[in-house]
């Protein structure tokens, strides 16, 4: 061990270590991650239906505000000096940036981090929520300069993001409240991301699900996956080909309890069949096995994992500023072993051929470099680094180191795997390789993005394949190891590691196993039971079935509810695959904190047939079977029908009021193919621009009236899909726009009266005020019309 008199610099300013004891670290219920976004205290929960699920009672749905947008550091910028003698020292020893380059690092690290965010959702939807926001917005967006000469400019593109769907706003959170247009700006992207358009994720966090190469027929784990950001990335890219139920499945995992309601949150607008959140140690994540079509038992192995490992977070300064006191070097130190537990788990859970990325918000390469190394020396022959530097490329990156410095808290430096003996926190896996390792490990491939680059925050990724099965002998080792692991330390962490798989070539960790069990008692979902399963309540099924007139091919067994016996108040579906793997494994203690769509609700209405009616979130799994109750409709009676909420039908266009008269009351699928005119005209100003991509939303046929079942946010979206610019509301709260998403100030005094009256009695009754007289709607452009549309016109400019 060398003393630290060798270093660059000896501050000694002392430095809260805020990493848990490693015996800590290990046992999930206990761990506060070092990269949590905030953590909910309460542990009441209550359902939340239309997710499928039990929310802690405390838990910030929806709002942008609460849901991170506005939501203030806990510690001001000005209050943190930003300044640690030791970080410097140690990261000039490392070398992860040229000398000529420290100081715009440095410069960089102490500057606030940019506004980023994605515009989500699958690809033809955003790139179309993309084109309103550029032609309607964006483009009249200025710089601002502010009194003291500073000026930020407008939006941007991130460079290296495809179809220019992520975007960058110069000024920080701080800056945007200086000025009345980026109040304004501020405001649209509170609203955009309450109705799921946008999502604001760092621009370095979106990588790594673009580096795995995600095809819809995959089979996807995200390992530690809240808040989920890079979660929501991945169920988009399953669904990138537009189809609704596609073949693969993301299975997002996470080992904080509380956190996988974060997950369930940020992937509600997703609504994916195929897409499952667990709440397990992914250090430890259970063997999953589902039913091969010959009928037998197998072992599911992933294409692709995300190992997006908890880390010391030092890449994040910009944000997490108080990170600048904390800093000291046993912070990763304290999280190597765990994070190559979970890499390695990873591995052994990934396919043969298969692709691992393994990602930190770290720059230390004790956490990287070290880790992904470990692993390739420990695998040899199974595991190679991929070279990705043609993907993104105008991604700007520094290769992976090839030698770091090992130092502790006090600066001491240890040279070689002996010095370990003088301290049992620095394991031999965390020293450099040797010359000859070198030059088969290939570490240059791993990728470190450095914050001055693209003015970004830290971030390093490496990507890798598997090119074997992991050997009979190392996976008794990581058994071994991992029991090690327990007995050193307090929790009996993966003592059940069990070498002895029938294939012989991996570990097979069983959710059964007693340390899984350990933190059950914070685990308490309801069941998951399939309606084919409960013939008893074969006459539910029945009744859906009959009534919108599901065809043969339905995949009825794919339904399923939350509850033995009793009423169900809801039914929801799952993917093929996911089924399998709920039937394979539940039983045996598998933690599924959520899954499936929900697709029918209960209804309120007494009439025969109507009990079940139809959910928007599950429609686009549930329409293209139905052989009744659906409404061919244009995109301006659409478009009325969410503005107003309960419209005659017979103010609709001649071919929709036809086809509601023609249906008897209750829910139905209102549809608008892609293709069709749109209500935005063209740039000639002579027609209208076609529909990007097939609108579908659930209403409800009264007597007269037609009502929109579609929550409030959704709304907003769906209009923006028909044509209809983005509507924002005054900074200043002057002008607010009520549930419908229409000005308080515009709505019809018979659309407020309707939306008063409990559900039931519009159901009943149709919401109908009596009026007699044909209230038909001109085309949008012609002078003529009633008053609501001559309000949406006014509102879109035609
Ligand atoms: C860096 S965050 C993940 C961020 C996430 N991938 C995203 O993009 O939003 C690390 C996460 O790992 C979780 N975690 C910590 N220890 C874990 C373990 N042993 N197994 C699984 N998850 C763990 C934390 O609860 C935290 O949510």
């Amino acid at each position: 061990m060398l003393p630290r008199a060798c270093l660059l610099s000896h501050c000694h300013r002392a430095a809260s270590c805020y990493i848990k004891p490693p015996s800590l670290l290990l046992l999930p219920s206990l761990w506060t991650p070092l990269r949590s976004i905030r953590s909910e205290t309460s542990t009441q929960e209550h359902k939340d239906s239309s997710t499928n699920n039990r929310m802690p009672r405390n838990f910030k749905k929806g709002k942008g505000r609460k849901a991170g947008w506005d939501r203030r550091p806990k510690t001001d910028y000005k209050d943190v000096q930003k300044d640690n003698d030791r970080f410097e020292t140690y990261y000039r020893v490392q070398k992860i940036v040229p000398d000529e380059e420290w100081s715009d690092f440095m410069t960089a690290l102490r500057s606030p981090l940019p506004t980023t965010f994605r515009i989500t959702g699958t690809r033809e939807s955003a790139v179309e929520v993309r084109r309103q926001f550029e032609d309607h917005y964006f483009s009249h967006l200025n710089t601002v300069t502010f009194s003291n000469g500073e000026s930020v400019e407008p939006p941007k593109p991130i460079r290296w993001y495809p179809e220019r769907l992520a975007w960058h706003l110069q000024a920080p959170r701080q800056f945007i409240r200086k000025s009345k247009e980026l109040k304004k700006f501020h405001t649209f992207l509170v609203q955009q991301n309450e109705q799921g358009n946008i999502s604001r994720q760092e621009a370095v966090s979106m990588i790594p699900p673009f580096l795995l190469d995600v095809k819809p027929h995959h089979k996807v784990l995200d390992m530690c996956a809240a808040p989920g950001s890079k979660t929501a990335q991945l169920i988009e890219m399953i669904h990138a080909e537009g189809n609704s139920m596609p073949e693969g499945l993301v299975v997002a995992n996470d080992a904080d309890n509380k956190r996988c309601y974060m997950l369930v949150h940020q992937t509600k607008r997703l609504q994916s069949p195929c897409f499952m959140i667990t709440n397990h140690d992914a250090s430890i994540f259970p063997s999953l096995y589902t039913t091969a079509a010959d009928g037998t038992k197998q072992r599911l192995y992933f294409d692709r994992v995300l190992a997006d490992v908890p880390c010391s977070g030092d890449g994040t300064l910009r944000k997490n500023v108080t990170i600048w006191r904390s800093w000291n070097p046993m912070n990763a130190i304290g999280l190597h072993p765990l994070q190559s537990r979970i890499l390695e788990r990873g591995l052994q859970l990934l396919a043969v051929d298969g692709l691992i990325v393994y990602s930190t918000c770290s720059l230390n390469p004790i956490e990287n470099e070290a880790v992904v190394a470990h692993m390739l020396r420990k695998h040899k022959g199974s595991v190679e680094l991929v070279d990705v530097s043609s993907q993104l490329p105008r991604l700007r990156r520094s290769p992976g180191l090839k030698t770091w410095t090992i130092m502790d808290r006090s600066q001491n430096v240890y040279a070689s795997p002996e010095d370990c003996k003088d301290n049992s926190k620095i394991h031999t896996t965390m020293f450099p390789p040797s010359k000859d390792e070198l030059e088969w490990m290939r570490l240059e491939r791993c990728c470190r993005l450095l914050p001055h680059h693209q003015d970004t925050g830290g971030f390093f990724v490496a990507v890798l394949r598997k090119t074997a099965p992991l050997s009979q002998r190392e996976s008794k080792d990581i058994a071994q190891s991992a029991e090690a692991a327990s007995t050193t330390t307090t929790t009996a962490n993966a003592s059940a590691a069990d070498a002895g798989d029938a294939d012989g070539d991996e570990t097979v960790i069983r959710p059964s196993d007693p340390v899984q069990r350990s933190g059950q008692r914070l685990f308490n979902e309801d069941p998951y039971v399939f309606l084919v399963d409960e013939p008893e309540k074969k006459n539910i099924l029945d009744g859906i079935l009959d009534f919108y007139g599901f065809g043969p091919n339905f995949p009825k067994e794919l339904m399923l509810t939350r509850s033995h016996g009793g009423k169900k108040r809801n039914v929801y579906i799952v993917s093929p695959l996911i089924k399998s793997i709920v039937a394979n494994n539940i039983d045996d203690g598998l933690r599924v904190t959520n899954t499936g769509v929900r697709v029918f609700t209960r209804s309120d209405s007494k009439q025969e047939g109507l009990v079940f009616r139809m959910c928007q979130e599950g429609i686009d799994v549930t329409m293209p079977f139905m052989q009744k109750r659906v409404v061919h409709a244009t995109a301006e009676d659409v478009l009325a029908i969410l503005h107003e909420d309960t419209p005659f039908i017979d103010t609709l266009s001649s071919a929709t009021e036809k086809a509601f008269n023609e249906l008897s009351e209750g829910a139905c699928a209102i549809v608008v193919e892609k293709g069709s005119p749109s209500v935005e005209k063209t740039e000639d100003g002579r027609g209208f621009r076609p529909l990007p991509c097939t609108v579908r939303m659930v209403g409800w046929r009264g007597r007269k009236t037609i009502r929109c079942l579609v929550g409030k946010h959704e709304r907003l979206h769906y209009k923006l899909l028909v044509g209809a610019p983005p509507v924002l509301a005054e900074a200043d709260g002057k002008k607010r726009y009520d549930n419908k998403g229409s000005s308080s100030s515009s709505s019809s005094s018979s659309s407020a009266k309707r939306a008063a009256e409990p559900e039931q009695q519009q159901q009943e009754t149709g919401g109908d005020d009596g009026e007699e007289q044909p209230r038909k709607r001109a085309r949008a452009g012609d002078d003529e019309g009633p008053s609501v549309w001559t309000t949406i016109k006014s509102w879109f400019g035609f």
